[in-house]
């Protein structure tokens, strides 16, 4: 047996009788940075939503850390930190008061709470109101809450989403860090260049089908420096 943090057998996922997610199998080892690529409505929130356990496949199984969801919840989410897109905090808290209400519910002490601001560079403002702070500040603290407990699977929905060209290069390189310091890392992006930088691997998706998976330095290794792009593009072209 490999040391696989990810294992996703014949997933997919239907609503209704639309089919979302085309079945697909994916192994992710431990330590090692997936993203997850392709444009609007490609299916890569399903595909996020299924792997932290907030909705099930209609086919297969995910297992995280050797966990089935079904088997033990508890294990299975204990492994995970989730850092959804589209996610609005109370906003009459502050971000201090914010970070520590999910501290306090996982058990985690103020000091690693203050730890998780600083790294996101919130420390300074903790005290001001969530309602005050700007979309990119907003990422930040939703990024800060994901890495409280230090997951073993880390998993971001559009974490660059609303983040300025200096926090977009700055999360890659958190990313990188966060990969040297053990963590398994997954995120979906419509940045490319974020995924080049950051990601091990990479999966393309289109209209709920995995058009190519594989290692970011084969794909720039067969395309040059622009390698997910042109990758991306070609697959498009092709469908
Ligand atoms: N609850 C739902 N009911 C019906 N259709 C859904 C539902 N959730 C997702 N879909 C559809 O599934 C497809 C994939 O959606 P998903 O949110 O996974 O895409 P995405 O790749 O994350 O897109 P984006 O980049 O725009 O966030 C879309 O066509 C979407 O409309």
């Amino acid at each position: 047996m490999g040391n696989e943090m990810i294992d996703m057998q014949g997933v997919s996922q239907k609503i209704g009788k639309q089919l979302i997610v085309e079945p697909f199998d994916y192994k992710l080892e431990q330590g090692q940075v997936l993203a997850l690529c392709g444009g609007n409505g490609a299916g890569k929130s399903t595909i996020i939503r299924m792997l932290v356990g907030i909705s099930q496949p209609t086919t297969g199984t995910v297992e995280v850390g050797g966990v089935k969801w079904k088997q033990d919840r508890k294990r299975y989410a204990e492994n995970i930190g989730y850092m959804p897109d589209d996610f609005n905090f109370g906003a009459t808290l502050t971000a201090w008061e914010t970070i520590r209400f999910y501290a306090q519910l996982k058990g985690i002490k103020d000091a690693r709470a203050l730890e998780t601001l600083e790294l996101v560079d919130l420390a300074e403002v903790r005290h001001k109101k969530v309602a005050a702070f700007s979309k990119g500040m907003r990422q930040r603290l939703l990024f800060a809450q994901a890495l409280l407990a230090k997951p073993a699977l880390l998993v971001m929905d559009e974490p660059t989403n609303g983040l300025d060209p200096y926090w977009t290069a700055t999360f890659a390189q958190l990313v990188l860090q966060l990969k040297a310091e053990g963590h398994t890392i997954v995120f979906s992006t419509h940045q490319l260049d974020v995924a080049a930088e950051a990601a091990d691997e990479a999966i393309f998706l289109n209209h709920g089908r995995i058009l190519s998976q594989g290692r970011v330095s084969e794909y720039r290794q067969a395309n040059g420096e622009h390698g997910l792009h042109q990758v991306f593009t070609q697959l498009i072209a092709n469908q």
